[in-house]
């Protein structure tokens, strides 16, 4: 029998670090790659994050036991239009990774193709090749959104291929796919990016607020740093959910206004508790549609070293340290360490080490 072959359309973060999942539990899959960005077919080439890219889109479709869309929310939509032009065999099975999945399932149902919609609910505020992680999706719930009782064999074989993203599959319908989506991701990132641009103005009037932003403004407003097209294809294609929880959100602020106006300290205590309440029960060990990202802060003193002193520090652990970022936000140091690890046990470790072996101090935000 000859080997299974996998064709990955788009090999950005999603596509590459898929197909690095992929080739960790099946060596054997053969994966072609396809990516309109001659850079991006290069770097996946010279890393082995694709076996192969091939002269011709039509037969590589042809070869594919499975393809992967993993696109731009709006390209997902042209990829099927093409493959419904191409003979694929007969057990082909479809996906894509798109962040919506109303639209690509009922466009994919009008062309009558063999079409499994998914949605790995992990990513990044990054995008490109550059920022393919293998360990990406640990964790976190992938959705499929079969639409047939027919599909469950070909989401079975579709869990297995990607076992190595260590996912948690789900499955959902559709329409309620978009509806969560559009409430825990899609409205916050409207709300994080409409906070951003009101600081902007705001910053230029207050030049030093931009120096003191720091703690909640960082926090909430990391996933205001996403890529603006793909933030664009996906608001337009869940328009209509997100129209609804607008509205619903300028409800909330008309609320608060009138509270405000009116001194009602009852009613704004009782928003903040309501809020506290919900969110202190979310789960926390688990990304999830709220991505969890354990940070360390560690204040750095103003000594030569002093930063490679942790690093070098930490790289005797044996812990996931996932990022590092300096931020300079207090004028009487040179500045704040920020300390991405991949679960809380790692961060708890690494704060224990740094306390007990330095004299820098470590805050949790
Ligand atoms: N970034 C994230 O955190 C997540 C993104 N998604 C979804 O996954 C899909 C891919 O997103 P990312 O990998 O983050 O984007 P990305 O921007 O990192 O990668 C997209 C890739 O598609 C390629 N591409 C664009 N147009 C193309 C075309 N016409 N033909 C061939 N290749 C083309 C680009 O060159 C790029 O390499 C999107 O639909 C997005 O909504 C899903 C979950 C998380
Ligand atoms: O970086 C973050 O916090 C994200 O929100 C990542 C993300 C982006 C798009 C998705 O469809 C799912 C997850």
């Amino acid at each position: 029998m000859s080997k299974q072959t996998v064709m990955i359309i788009g090999l950005g973060l999603i596509g590459s670090s898929l197909a690095r999942c992929i080739k960790k539990n099946h060596p054997n899959v053969w994966i072609c790659g396809w990516d309109k960005s001659n850079e991006t077919n290069k770097t996946a080439v010279e890393n082995k994050v694709v076996d192969y890219l091939p002269e011709s889109f039509e037969k590589a479709a042809q070869a594919s036991d499975v393809i992967v869309l993993a696109v731009p929310v709006n390209t997902a939509q042209y990829y099927l239009k093409e493959l419904s032009t191409i003979a694929l065999k007969k057990e082909t099975i479809i996906t894509d990774t798109s962040s919506t999945k109303q639209e690509i399932v009922c466009t994919a149902k009008g062309y009558n193709l063999n079409f499994i919609g998914g949605h790995p609910m992990a990513g990044s505020h990054k995008s490109g090749i550059f920022a393919c992680d293998e360990n990406l999706f640990e964790n976190a719930y992938y959705i499929f959104t079969p639409t047939k009782i027919e599909q469950e064999n070909q989401v079975k074989q579709l869990e297995e291929l990607f076992s190595g993203t260590r996912a948690k599959f789900v499955q959902l319908d559709p329409k309620e796919h978009d509806e969560i989506t559009g409430m825990l991701s899609h409205l916050p990132h409207i709300i994080a990016s409409g906070l951003v641009n009101q600081a902007e103005g705001f910053n230029q009037k207050h030049p030093r607020a931009k120096q003191l932003a720091a703690g909640g403004f960082r926090d909430i407003t990391r996933i205001a740093s996403s890529d603006p097209q793909m933030w664009t294809d996906i608001l337009l294609s869940n328009r209509h959910v997100l129209l609804q929880m607008l509205s619903k959100w300028q409800k909330t602020t008309s609320q608060l206004s009138f509270w405000l106006e009116n001194k009602d300290i009852e009613q704004i205590h009782r928003f903040f508790e309501n809020a506290k309440e919900m969110r202190d029960h979310l789960p926390t060990d688990e990304k999830g549609s709220i991505p969890a990202f354990y940070d360390l802060f560690v204040d750095v003193p103003d000594r030569p070293g002093s930063i490679a002193e942790i690093t070098s520090l930490l790289a005797k652990v044996p812990i996931s340290l996932t990022n590092i970022k300096i931020l300079e936000t207090r004028e009487e140091i040179i500045g704040v360490l920020q300390l991405t690890f991949k679960n809380e046990k790692d961060l708890t470790t690494a704060k224990m080490y740094i306390e007990n072996k330095t004299d820098y101090h470590c805050r949790l935000q």
